[in-house]
């Protein structure tokens, strides 16, 4: 499912936060959302989820907004109570589909996704015991377990180790072709993103500032605009790109990023 936007611009307590955004997103590919802290990549992303109120448009394949059961969403801040259990909060997952009769094809899809992201063995516990990273795999797996035509995931490994993260974003890649979803991820590193998108999408204070494939939206005059860092990338044998950020430019060097 295609999802685009055409000047879609979102106001947060009568403050303009989003501006102008035109961009695409394509099934089978990760979409990398980036950008600094505030830059409005959540805003966009709840906007996608149709938890927003906006001016422009948003179209999925052209056309309107899909039943929910088709997106899925995964927020940045988890709101689930704690004394539901693991099995029981993946289940939630399936809340659109599901009536009030959960059947095999419901369980079948709750197991896979808790086998999917390693948590199978911890079914049965509360949510509330589980660490933060935990939580997060189980967040993915209830949504993994709607299966949507669209996932949108908020920073889904901000609170998981390196290997956790890597296998994650392994996961959710490998899922994303398997399945053809179009999936869109908001990503702080830009390793990562380098690494696992298809498709980039950077904001810079409610803006767009670039999209393209990620090699060619990562770059140095990217890093130095939109965070005000000085980085160094480096062309591995392997042809990929390694970002090591050196030092965070001077305050002054905002000038560079411009006002928006
Ligand atoms: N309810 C609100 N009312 C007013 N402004 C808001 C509201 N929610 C968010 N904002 C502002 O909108 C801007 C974008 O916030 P958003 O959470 O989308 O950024 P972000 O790129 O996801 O940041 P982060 O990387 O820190 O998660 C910020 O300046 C934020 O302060």
């Amino acid at each position: 499912m295609r999802i685009a936007t055409e000047g879609l611009s979102v106001r947060l307590g009568g403050v303009p936060v989003l501006h102008d955004v035109t961009a695409t997103a394509a099934p089978g590919a990760v979409t990398a959302l980036i950008g600094p802290n505030g830059s409005g990549k959540s805003t966009l992303m709840r906007a996608l989820a149709g938890l927003l109120p906006h001016a422009g448009r948003i179209s999925f394949d052209g056309g309107p907004r899909p039943a929910d059961r088709v997106i899925g969403y995964m927020p940045q801040d988890i709101a689930v109570r704690p004394v539901l259990t693991v099995l029981e909060v993946v289940l939630l997952g399936r809340i659109g589909r599901i009536g009030y009769r959960v059947g095999e094809a419901d369980m079948a899809a709750v197991a896979s996704a808790l086998e999917a992201v390693g948590m199978a063995d911890r079914a049965g516990r509360l949510f509330g015991t589980l660490s933060g990273g935990q939580r997060q795999l189980v967040q993915l797996a209830q949504v993994l377990a709607r299966e949507p035509a669209v996932i949108l995931l908020d920073e889904p490994t901000s609170a998981l180790d390196l290997r956790h993260a890597l296998e994650l974003l392994d996961l959710v890649r490998d899922e994303t072709r398997r399945r053809g979803l179009t999936t869109i991820v908001t990503i702080h590193d830009l390793n990562a993103a380098l690494r696992y998108a298809d498709h980039a999408v950077v904001l810079r204070q409610g803006r767009i500032f670039a999209t393209g494939a990620p090699a060619s939206v990562i770059d140095a005059g990217m890093i130095a605009a939109v965070y005000g860092v000085e980085a160094r990338l480096t062309a591995a044998a392997d042809g990929l790109t390694t970002v090591a950020a050196l030092r965070a430019l001077p305050r002054g060097a905002d000038a560079l990023r411009g006002a928006p």
